[in-house]
């Protein structure tokens, strides 16, 4: 059974492929697998073939096809917001991106909220004729802003009728993961569309598992790569997960 983000009351499990060339992706591919991850996501910015769209088009059918059920996040991370240098500009990353909604069954792509408005409205349309859902998203690899300026990203998701709202930010101090923590609560009880929020590195760690609680839909952990500071190994949040969900049933 496919499982769409903010279907259910868990968090998904979602993991990274970062493979810079074919064969690495289809390996990494075949070794997350076997990990049986909720969804996962093909992070095309580590992709060198990024500027050939029928490779990327080709890849992108081939993951798909060996996902089977598994739904995917068809991801290009800009370098301003943590991601690999690519020889795309923002509006040949956002063309990519429309093509992958035209071309493949891919169920998301993730859109960034800093690109100019006319090009999120534009993936937004090409995205719905193709049943081809958004993910907004919005990065911050040095500090954890202000708790309003979270909260406005993630409203912004929504007021451009995005699909998902998605929030990683970097946290200086503990202080900075409980910030995370408090406006994904107060933002899953305001907005209508699933959230997705962590706080990255060591101290953001601790948010990557009990995120779900205060409302994350999803969580990336590591299946074969990791494509993020402070990601842990699905195994082992396999196995935190489970743990608070049983304590959570617990009276
Ligand atoms: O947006 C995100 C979240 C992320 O940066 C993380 O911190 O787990 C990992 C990225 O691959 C993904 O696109």
């Amino acid at each position: 059974m496919s499982k769409m983000i903010g279907a259910s009351e868990q968090p998904l499990i979602c993991t990274p492929l970062v493979g810079k060339k074919r064969e690495n992706v289809l390996g990494e591919l075949a070794d997350v697998l076997a990990k049986k991850p909720d969804i996962i996501e093909w992070r095309a910015d580590f992709f060198e073939e990024i500027d050939q769209t029928d490779r990327v088009i080709n890849l992108a059918k081939e993951i798909k096809e060996m996902a089977g059920d598994i739904p995917l996040i068809f991801t290009i991370r800009s370098i301003r917001e943590g991601g690999q240098p690519i020889p795309l500009s923002d509006e040949e990353a956002i063309e990519l991106n429309a093509t992958i909604c035209r071309n493949t069954k891919i169920e998301y792509v993730d859109c960034e909220l800093s690109n100019k408005k006319e090009h999120i409205q534009y993936l937004r349309k090409i995205a719905a004729e193709n049943g081809t859902r958004i993910v907004a998203s919005y990065h911050n690899f040095d500090s954890t802003p202000s708790q309003k300026f979270i909260a406005q990203k993630l409203e912004e998701a929504e007021q451009y009728q995005l699909d998902v709202a998605k929030v990683a930010v970097m946290p200086q101090k503990l202080e900075d993961v409980l910030t995370l923590l408090s406006v994904t609560l107060e933002a899953k009880n305001r907005l209508k569309i699933p959230l997705i929020t962590m706080s990255m590195g060591k101290y953001g760690a601790i948010s990557r598992m009990i995120g779900g609680v205060f409302g994350s839909a999803l969580t990336f952990a590591v299946g074969a790569k990791s494509s993020a500071p402070g990601q842990v190994p699905i195994e082992d949040l396999k196995t935190v997960l489970e743990v608070i969900e049983r304590s959570m049933k617990s009276k």
